[in-house]
């Protein structure tokens, strides 16, 4: 056998030694990749929650302006803690015709100034000369006859007195009950200021809570911020808003709303309107039209007419020519808060015939309450 040269040893030993190294290599490679596939796979942990930065009075307010990104509704307060903080309020400090009332009752002499006093500020609170003279007339005789030694019997003759003014016999039930698998309608008008979008918006989170199904349409096509206001308030509450383009026909836009609601299956469409009262023919032309419009679709249900308290007599005139010109089912008495005005529920009522059937009392999103005259007249007197 013939020795092998140990150049070929060398050779064969170097291959062997390269290929060794080559396979530990591409060993170790491959290693690395898997354990970095492996981490890239691992789910992303959240980063650690922040401490919350103190929060400055009245930013929480603003903050609730933006449009809330998920689509889930916040839950109104409770309807009982609602009413007595509205209670209170209507009670407040600046509302003159509590303070007259009040006044009245813990007075020990009534002479003929103060009951000219009680009047003028009755009056002065757009109760209206007719109701002023007869809430006048029954509790001089009723308290002529007792006398206002007894501050409690004083104070039960005028809650009495006012209630009956209030009329508590008025239906006042909101008709957000559609019929025939449509849903219902409910058409917000009134003067532009009075509070029309601000108060869709409140209703819908009531009706959502209470567990309907809301819809919004943005028939303010006047105002290109009123959409945008309108649907803030859908997203905040989590319904859709359907609106149109800035300027687009009111009509069209509102039957687009019905017509969406309805195909969704939704419950309640409630309509927001410009309400421009430019005069009463073009007034009476835009509104039947969009009653119209929408009624080809399916009927409507309630007609809201917004009437801001702090406004008075024109507020009143205002509210006629809307009654006159479309059918009111029922009347919001908005910024009753801080107003003195409060006895324009009483007037609002007996001249339009028509129930105030929901009040606000204030900016904030629970400060809309049904109105009841018991309520209403325990706000006053600071039951
Ligand atoms: N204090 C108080 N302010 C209110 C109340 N309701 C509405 N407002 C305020 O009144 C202003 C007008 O309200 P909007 O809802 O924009 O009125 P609108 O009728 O829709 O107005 P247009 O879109 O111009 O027709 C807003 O600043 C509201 O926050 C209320 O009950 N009390």
């Amino acid at each position: 056998m013939t020795p092998i040269d140990p150049i070929v040893w060398i050779i064969v030993g170097g291959v062997v030694a390269l290929a060794a190294i080559l396979t530990t290599v591409l060993v170790v490679r491959n290693r690395r990749q898997r354990e970095l596939t492996r981490r890239d796979r691992r789910p992303i942990e959240a980063p650690a929650a922040r401490p919350e930065a103190p929060v400055e009075p009245g930013a929480r307010e603003a903050a609730v302006e933006a449009p809330a990104p998920a689509p889930t509704a916040d839950r109104p307060e409770a309807a009982g803690t609602r009413l007595a903080r509205l209670r209170r309020r209507l009670a407040g400090s600046n509302n003159v015709l509590a303070q007259a009332l009040l006044g009245l009752i813990s007075t020990d002499r009534l002479d003929a100034d103060t009951w000219d006093d009680f009047e003028a500020t009755l009056i002065g609170s757009d109760l209206g000369v007719g109701p002023t003279t007869e809430l006048v007339d029954t509790l001089r005789k009723e308290l002529s006859i007792d006398g206002v030694n007894d501050p409690t019997r004083a104070r039960t003759v005028l809650r009495e007195e006012l209630v009956k003014l209030a009329d508590p016999t008025l239906d006042r039930t909101l008709n957000v009950t559609g019929s025939a698998g449509l849903p219902a309608v409910v058409l917000v008008v009134g003067v532009n200021g009075t509070g029309k979008t601000t108060t869709v918006g409140k209703l819908a989170r009531l009706l959502v809570a209470e567990g309907k199904t809301v819809l919004l349409g943005a028939a303010d096509t006047f105002r290109a911020a009123a959409s945008e206001q309108l649907q803030t308030w859908g997203d905040r509450v989590g319904v859709e808003t359907v609106r149109g383009a800035e300027g687009a026909d009111p009509a069209s836009v509102a039957f687009d709303a019905v017509n969406t609601g309805a195909d969704k299956g939704v419950d309640v469409v409630l309509v927001d309107t410009a309400g421009r009262l430019h005069n009463k023919s073009n007034l009476m032309d835009e509104l039947g039209k969009i009653r119209r419009v929408i009624e080809k679709r399916a009927p409507i249900t309630e007609c809201l007419l917004l009437l801001d308290a702090t406004t008075g007599q024109n507020g009143l005139i205002q509210a006629r020519v809307f009654n006159e010109v479309t059918d009111v089912t029922g009347i919001v008495l908005s910024k009753l808060d801080g107003s003195a005005k409060g006895g324009i529920v009483v007037q609002v009522q007996r001249e339009l015939g028509v129930p105030v059937k929901l009040i606000g009392l204030g900016e904030g999103v629970d400060d809309l309450a049904p109105f009841t005259a018991e309520g209403f007249v325990d706000g006053l007197l600071g039951e």
